[in-house]
């Protein structure tokens, strides 16, 4: 029987998470804590026997660089490794680079975690989680379901909000149920998916 395994990744600290700023399409690298994290992945997966045929990440640095931290870790530098931006973390537009607490200084706790939280309320000059499903669901959809659906076993690094979007249709959450769904930065989420595409098995490595 064919392994159909999809594990979701998001990437480590980033400079900007460490900063506490609104990061979205900006490109920061990761912090030594965040290359810690991203090593850790790697070493759990493979501590749990997992073997890849292909990777998808974003085009920013701190996704690819998660991916190739874990690559190494497993002894998997070699496979293919596919770069889209429909991965990317969701556009934070105008916020991008703020202080996170100064924001909610300035517009309030509340409006702060509907721009962060909401499904379908966009920041000013950016994506809501909607709009970022809008993206990332066609390119999961055509491009990485196809690829877990024929076994080969799949290995994605990508973004809070972008893999939160992927989450949503993956785990069939409502839009009240992704409200609170938090990703830590470099915790696997393992997937066993079924022909017809629905989650057979999830393994969060969290817990
Ligand atoms: O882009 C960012 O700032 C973070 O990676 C995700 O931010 P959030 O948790 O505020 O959505």
């Amino acid at each position: 029987m064919s392994d159909r395994l999809l594990v979701l990744v998001r990437h480590g600290q980033s400079e900007w998470n460490l900063k506490n700023l609104f990061t979205g399409w900006k490109d920061p690298d990761l912090t030594e804590a965040g290359v810690a994290e991203a090593r850790e992945a790697g070493r759990k997966l493979k501590a749990h026997g997992l073997v890849f045929d292909l990777a998808f990440t974003s085009v920013l640095t701190r996704a690819q660089h998660t991916l190739d931290l874990m690559l190494e870790q497993l002894g998997q530098t070699k496979i293919p490794v596919h770069k889209h931006l429909a991965l990317n973390e969701r556009d934070y537009g105008d916020l991008s680079g703020l202080n996170k607490d100064d924001a909610r200084k300035k517009w309030g706790e509340d409006q702060v975690l509907i721009w962060r939280r909401s499904y379908d309320v966009p920041p000013p000059g950016g994506e809501s989680l909607k709009d970022t499903l809008a993206r990332t669901l066609p390119y999961y959809v055509q491009e990485i379901l196809p690829c877990v659906l024929r076994g080969e076993r799949t290995l994605v690094a990508a973004h809070g909000n972008s893999l939160r979007a992927l989450i949503m249709v993956l785990e069939k959450l409502s839009p009240e149920g992704i409200l609170k769904r938090e990703l830590a930065t470099g915790v696997p989420i393992i997937y066993r998916l079924n022909a017809d595409a629905t989650v057979a098995s999830k393994v969060d490595l969290a817990a």
